[in-house]
């Protein structure tokens, strides 16, 4: 069976980001956030836009007070005052200074800033009682970025930092990446919505709101296709839908060796390629990959033109709820993170940590145990969730933030033995 490295490597290789061209849109600066960044940008400003002072003081020439102090200081005339906003008018002449505020314009002829507190002030007088160093407190022009240069690069996420600085540079309007598009859908005849009577055999239909929301958080769109019933006729109907409105689908259910698991024959019948049936994982065991043809060769003309010309990706994840979970963290969140055109970071993300507890597998796959990073003296450590760690239960995945990863051969951990975890909340 194919290990989960593997696996990776191939549906990795599948994806291809977005086209920085066709896959755009331009939002508005206050919609930016978390968006990623389809155009370089670059300024025609420079920033310190001018020189300018970085304190509340006076603007003096270095000559005139280099070696003033307490005993000894310069006396220098003010002969201008120049709060922020406000453009100097005088040229600062030798025995000058110019009363000035932070950020406000450096007058012509100053070159060096002396904060208040280092002066005393008789009516149009200074005094200067300690000697600054040369040009101190002062933020000369283009220190901070030359104007005409690169200021951000295409394929960066768009956090308040970058928000800011696009803001300096008087770009209210940007061009970033679409969302990726992703189709959601459940199949089982057990399933029904949140909000019907459940009959004895049922059950509520979770895995399609698990995977919306994983998927808005991911910065994709979901797209919900509702509960499809374990039948070929409506499975090939939602299928066709999904691969012609998405980049990637995402369906739940019927991907094993059940006499009711029908995904793999109706895609393949629909003319996609798998390219993975199963994965040495638990749990996630049955998980189909396959990409579809290029929709341009299936799908000339969409009536919406939503499309892209990728191939879309299709992963039949099983059915169990945490399996869901658990493939999704694993394979489908650095899938829509590398369609998503941003150029870093999109690898998951393994902190090497100590176990609180001990943990256990049989050893045959790789084993994912859902749990908790919980910070102890600054230094991380894994607890693992309590109760059932079986693929059906759902219920004790509710905070976790982690998965502790035991490889192939390791059937125990020690508490305080160290492990690898994939960390699902970065908070980038
Ligand atoms: N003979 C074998 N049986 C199974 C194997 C195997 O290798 N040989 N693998 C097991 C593993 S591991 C998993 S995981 C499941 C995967 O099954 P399917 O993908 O075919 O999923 P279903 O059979 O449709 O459902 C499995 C389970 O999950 C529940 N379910 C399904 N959809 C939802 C949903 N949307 N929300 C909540 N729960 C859902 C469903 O009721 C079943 O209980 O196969 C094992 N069997
Ligand atoms: O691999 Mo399955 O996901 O254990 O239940
Ligand atoms: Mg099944």
């Amino acid at each position: 069976m194919l290990s989960v490295g593997d696996a990776e490597a191939i549906i990795l290789n599948f994806v291809q980001p977005l086209d920085h061209q066709r896959d755009t849109e331009v939002v508005d600066l206050f919609a930016a956030d978390s968006r990623i960044l389809a155009t370089p940008v670059t300024s025609p400003l420079d920033f310190p836009h001018w020189d300018n002072s970085a304190m509340d003081g006076y603007a003096v020439r270095y000559e005139d007070v280099q070696h003033s102090n307490a005993e000894q200081p310069a006396v220098l005339e003010i002969v201008e005052d120049i709060p922020a906003g406000y453009q100097p008018k005088s040229t600062i002449q030798t025995g000058q200074a110019a009363r000035i505020f932070t950020g406000a314009v450096i007058p012509a002829g100053a070159d060096t800033i002396v904060i208040q507190e280092k002066t005393r002030r008789e009516e149009n007088r200074v005094f200067i009682l300690d000697a600054p160093k040369p040009q101190e407190f002062v933020r000369h022009k283009a220190s901070f970025y030359q104007a005409g240069t690169q200021l951000l690069p295409a394929g960066i996420k768009l956090n308040s930092p970058e928000i800011a600085v696009l803001a300096a540079a008087q770009c209210p309007k940007l061009s970033v990446y679409r969302r990726p598009r992703v189709a959601i859908f459940s199949t089982g005849d057990e399933l029904v919505t949140v909000d019907q009577p459940l009959q004895s055999g049922q059950i509520v239909d979770s895995n399609q709101y698990a995977l919306a929301a994983l998927v808005r958080q991911s910065g994709a769109e979901p797209l919900i296709l509702g509960i499809v019933k374990d039948d070929p006729v409506a499975l090939e109907k939602v299928i066709t839908h999904a691969v012609a409105i998405a980049d990637i689908v995402l369906s739940s259910g019927g991907v094993s060796v059940g006499d009711y698991d029908y995904v793999d024959t109706i895609i393949e019948s629909l003319g996609a390629k798998i390219h993975i049936r199963a994965v040495a994982m638990r749990p996630g065991k049955p998980l189909t990959v396959a990409t579809f043809p290029s929709r341009n060769a299936i799908n000339p003309t969409d009536a919406m033109n939503r499309v892209s010309t990728n191939s879309p990706l299709y992963f039949g994840l099983p059915g169990n709820p945490a399996a869901v979970l658990v493939t999704f963290w694993r394979f489908v969140l650095p899938a829509i993170k590398k369609l998503s055109g941003i150029t870093e970071n999109w690898e998951p993300v393994f902190l090497k940590v100590r176990s609180h507890d001990e943990l256990r597998s049989d050893g045959k796959r790789e084993t994912y145990l859902w749990g908790k990073l919980h910070l102890i003296n600054g230094v991380y450590q894994f607890h693992k969730a309590g109760g059932s760690h079986s693929s059906g239960n759902l219920i004790n995945l509710a905070q976790t933030n982690a998965l502790a990863v035991l490889p192939v051969g390791k059937t125990l951990i020690y508490p305080q033995e160290e492990i690898q975890v994939l960390q699902l909340s970065s908070g980038e």
